[in-house]
């Protein structure tokens, strides 16, 4: 089957990629000169592990190409997916949707044969309903155009595994043709479904709103234990204890009990508050209320994580801070909203020398802050550190060894802000530990 992917990105180079992986043909189409030389020539621009092989594979195969042309896209394909960036408005909450508007202009007016367009960006409820209006009014008289929405649940660091072997499938359709759309995204997904994925098949609003509720939902699970760690540090107790005891039961589960320095990247954050500009819009604004405090108590796990370094060392002015970690999750480069940043900049804005190393997001960091001291292994960043913070909990992290550490940094201070270290390990060779949600960490 031929498909086109409007938007390589995370999202669309992973889609693009995967899809072509299964066996279609696959165009991948975006405005980004540089992106599109990188993927052609079979590098990807960003770093998701196995994403390289696929791409490499799959240009070799000659099922997978990369263009800026929506002629060509038009011309190949009915079936379209437009995987293009819906960030947060600039000052506001609500999310931007410019480059979603912006594929339908350059494609409708092209399009000469009956064409599904499957939306797969997150967007406010009512876009797609919206954006099949201007299909209508864009593409050519008599020429059929369905857009229907078929949101994505990648994570990135699995997002590989995440396309190939989705949970579910879901797939919001227009009342009037949905046999045809369908049709179409089973044909697609053939091979999901044959191994028995599910597929759901529903109206444009539900499909939308499912996608932002899962992130909603998962935004909430995480700011939850972040909250009980904050009751935790009060009162003297272990939200890791407290988590693992509560997860046993199946309702609550284990996953997303992860207390620390809280979400970020370009999803859950933005996520969560496009979602209540649009309930807002709505007049279903009180309905989302909980969401800003799930945002208050995210972005509190920041403040407090700085405040914990002026604790451990009497002042953040003049002290030598070693950042391990810029990603805002390990296994990604990418730093959209990351707390590791936001942190790290923080401390510096105080007055604090702030060395940052990451195994993978070096480049991106320094677009965003430049003025951080970046270093190029663990020990560079730790040499002479008054303290040191673990805020991605990239592996190469949580297996360093405490005692050899001991020799480069000033003073033996560490603050887990994912609590993924071996907390005794470190104690037993002298660190004064402090973790989040663990008041107990004091040097033993
Ligand atoms: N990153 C993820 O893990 C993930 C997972 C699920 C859903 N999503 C959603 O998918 C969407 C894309 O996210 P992303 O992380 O891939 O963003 P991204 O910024 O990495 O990629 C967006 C791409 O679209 C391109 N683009 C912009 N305007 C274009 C146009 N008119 N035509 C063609 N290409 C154009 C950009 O150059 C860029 O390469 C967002 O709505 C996001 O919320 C992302
Ligand atoms: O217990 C946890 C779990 C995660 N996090 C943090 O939460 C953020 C988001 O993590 P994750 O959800 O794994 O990453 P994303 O790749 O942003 O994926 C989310 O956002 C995507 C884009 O919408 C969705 O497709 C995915 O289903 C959804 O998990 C990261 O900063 C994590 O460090 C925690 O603090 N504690």
């Amino acid at each position: 089957m031929r498909l086109t992917v409007l938007g390589t990105g995370y999202l669309g180079a992973t889609h693009a990629a995967c899809m072509a992986e299964l066996g279609h043909e696959v165009l991948g189409v975006d405005v980004d000169a540089a992106k599109l030389a990188k993927l052609q020539a079979g590098e990807v621009p960003f770093y998701e592990p196995g994403l390289e092989e696929i791409v490499q594979r799959n240009l070799s195969a000659g099922r997978l190409r990369f263009t800026s042309s929506y002629q060509e896209a038009a011309d190949f394909a009915d079936v379209h997916f437009l995987a293009v960036g819906t960030p947060q408005k600039r000052g506001e909450y609500a999310a931007d949707l410019t480059h979603v508007d912006s594929v339908i202009d350059s494609l409708a007016p092209l399009i000469s044969k009956p064409t599904v367009i499957f939306g797969k960006s997150t967007v406010p409820v009512g876009t797609a309903e919206r954006l099949g209006a201007l299909v209508r009014e864009r593409s050519p008289a008599r020429v059929h155009v369905e857009v229907a929405w078929n949101p994505e649940f990648l994570r990135e660091g699995y997002a590989v595994r995440d396309t190939l072997m989705p949970d579910r499938i879901v797939i919001g359709v227009g009342s009037a043709t949905s046999d045809r759309v369908e049709r179409a995204a089973r044909e697609v997904y053939a091979s999901q479904l044959a191994e028995d994925c599910p597929f759901m098949v529903t109206d444009l609003a539900t499909a939308e709103l499912v996608k932002v509720s899962a992130n909603a939902f998962l935004a909430t699970k995480i700011s939850f234990i972040n909250a009980i760690a904050e009751v935790c540090e009060a009162a003297g107790a272990d939200v890791r204890l407290l988590a693992e005891a509560i997860g046993y039961d199946d309702r609550i589960g284990k996953k997303f009990l992860k207390a620390g320095i809280g979400f970020g990247g370009g999803c859950l954050p933005k996520d969560i508050r496009a979602f209540m500009a649009r309930a807002g819009e709505l007049g279903a604004d009180e309905a989302l209320t909980f969401l800003r405090e799930v945002d208050n108590i995210n972005v509190r796990r920041r403040t407090k994580t700085v405040e914990i370094v002026r604790q451990m060392c009497g002042s953040i002015l003049g002290t030598r801070v070693a950042v391990l970690g810029a990603a805002f999750k390990p296994d990604s480069d990418d730093v959209r909203d990351s707390p590791a940043l936001n942190i790290a900049g923080q401390l510096q804005l105080q007055g604090a020398a702030v060395a940052v190393y990451d195994p993978k997001a070096i480049e991106n960091s320094k677009r965003i802050f430049p003025t951080l001291d970046y270093q190029a292994s663990i020990d560079d960043a730790c040499r002479n550190a008054d303290v040191v913070l673990v805020l991605t909990e990239w592996e190469e992290f949580t297996t360093v060894d405490p005692g050899h550490l001991m020799d480069v940094v000033r003073t033996p201070r560490i603050i887990d802000g994912r609590n993924c270290l071996d907390q005794q390990r470190w104690m037993d060779v002298g660190w004064t530990y402090r973790g989040l949600g663990i008041s107990i960490g004091e040097r033993a």
